[in-house]
Parts: structure tokens; sequence; C-alpha cells
């Protein structure tokens, strides 16, 4: 998926050159501040059994969405999406690896807590090719001191070194968002195949800080199967910016 990846996308999947594609590169100038956008309300649940799996593509920690004990609400969405995964992008070193850039500068990480509306739609599947079907958070990771709760991430990722799956016991991802929830705003598409034009994207301004050693474990994972005889990391599975189209990224700074 990721080799010469996103630039043969489109073959298989047209969307890939449409009007609503993402990540973006955000320049905070030219982002519209719009006052009617109210803050960002997480409610998510102290504790909701899920397991984390290496898809090949990233790590991913699945929620039991059979209810709405996790939601992300208010600022641009019209009622409470419920929490679905998240995942990570990354780099292979440096402050290369997030999907979403600011002002043409990339961080090292992005975390993606990905949501669907259940209100309007019946399964996550419906709702990932509804144009208001998804929302999904991004939070920049940059480099600094060691995250406290992201250790409870990283050191469970050696079980998942190969393209498999694992339970972890609850873990809540709120520990994982920065103190400030300003953000930026904007209709956009998933940024792996399918492509689907279904994500209003919320992404935070103010990054989490994690250390090297942390984000030096995503990479140690593998895009590959323990039967497989090559090994490849996985690193570099990020998205590089598609064009705006015409978009008006809001802020609610
Ligand atoms: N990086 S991202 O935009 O947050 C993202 C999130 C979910 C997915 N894909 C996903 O959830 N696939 C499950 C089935 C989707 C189509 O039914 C791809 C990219
Ligand atoms: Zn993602």
């Amino acid at each position: 998926l990721w080799g010469s990846g996103p630039s043969v996308w489109h073959k298989n999947y047209p969307v890939a050159q449409g009007n609503r594609q993402s990540p973006i590169d955000i320049v905070p100038h030219q982002a519209l501040h719009d006052p009617s956008l109210g803050p960002v309300v997480l409610n998510y649940d102290q504790c909701t059994s899920m397991n984390i799996t290496n898809n090949g593509h990233s790590v991913v920690v699945q929620f039991d969405d059979s209810d709405d004990r996790s939601v992300i609400q208010g600022g641009p969405l019209d009622n409470p999406y419920r929490l679905k995964q998240f995942h990570f992008h990354w780099g292979e070193k440096g402050c290369h690896g997030s999907e979403h850039t600011v002002a043409g500068n990339s961080y090292a990480s992005e975390l993606h807590l990905v949501h669907w509306n259940a209100v309007k739609y019946k399964t996550f599947g419906e709702a990932a090719t509804a144009p208001d079907g998804l929302a999904v958070l991004g939070i920049f990771l940059e480099t600094g001191d060691d995250h406290r709760w992201l250790h409870v991430i990283t050191d469970a990722l050696y079980m998942v070194k190969f393209k498999v799956s694992t339970t972890v016991n609850c873990f809540n991802p709120k520990c994982l968002l920065p103190s400030s929830l300003h953000y930026w705003t904007y209709l956009g598409s998933l940024t792996t195949p399918p492509l689907h034009e279904s994500v209003i994207w919320i992404v935070l301004r103010e990054p989490i800080i994690v250390s090297e050693k942390q984000l030096g474990k995503f990479r140690m994972l593998l895009f590959t199967g323990e039967e497989e005889d090559q090994r490849i990391r996985m690193e570099n599975n990020f998205r590089p910016p598609q064009p705006l189209k015409g978009r008006k990224v809001r802020s609610s700074i």
C-alpha cells in the first residue's frame, strides 16, 4: 500500500483525484475564524473493551462501538459521532510522518481518532461512504519528553510486530489529548484506500509530546506477516497533502 502507493492509488480508486481529498496543508492565516464553531466535546467512556491490530499499514486500536458510550460532539458536528478506532501515521526519522501539515511543516507523527455518525447511519461501513458519515480527530505528535500514557500503547506494540491482533485491557484515549482543544476543521476524506470523501476533519492545533524512544517502537512494527520471508519495517505510512480545490478551512481559534 505505501511503497509507490499514494501516487498510484488513483488507478484503482479514481476518487483519489476528487474534490475533497485528505490530508491537506493547513495554512493558519488563511483559515476562517468562525465564531459559530463551538468547542469539541469528547465523552469517552472510562473503559471500552478493545483490541490492538497491525493491519499491514498501521497499528489500530479498535473499540466496541455497539452503543454511544464513547462519542465526540460539538464543534462542526450536528450530532454525536461514535468512537470506532484510533491509529497512527509516522515516518522513519525526525519530523516527517504526519499526514496534515501546518504552513508546510510536518510533525513526527499523527494520531487519528475515527468516529462515525450512528444517528444517521446503521453501520460504520454505510457511514464511511456518506458525506457526513465520519468525523476524524487528528492530533499531531512532536518529539520531546516521554508521554506518560502513550507507553500503554507502545509497550503493547511488540505483541503486534507482525500482521496480528491482540486484546488489550481498558485504555481511555482521552489521555492522549493535548491541553488545548483549539482546532481547524474542513471537509475531507479517508487518507488511505478506499479514500471515501466522508470525513469531517477536526485537527487540533496543539501537538502532544512523545519521546523518540516511544516513536521508535512504532518503527519496529512490520508491514509483513510472520510467515513472509522478507521483513519490511512499517514506516512512512502517511499520504502527502492533497489539493485544497477551493475548500475553506475554518478555525475555532
Ligand atoms: N487515515 S484515516 O483517514 O483516519 C482512515 C480511517 C479509516 C480507514 N478505513 C477504514 O476504516 N476501513 C474500514 C472499512 C471502510 C469502508 O467500508 C481509512 C483511513
Ligand atoms: Zn489515519
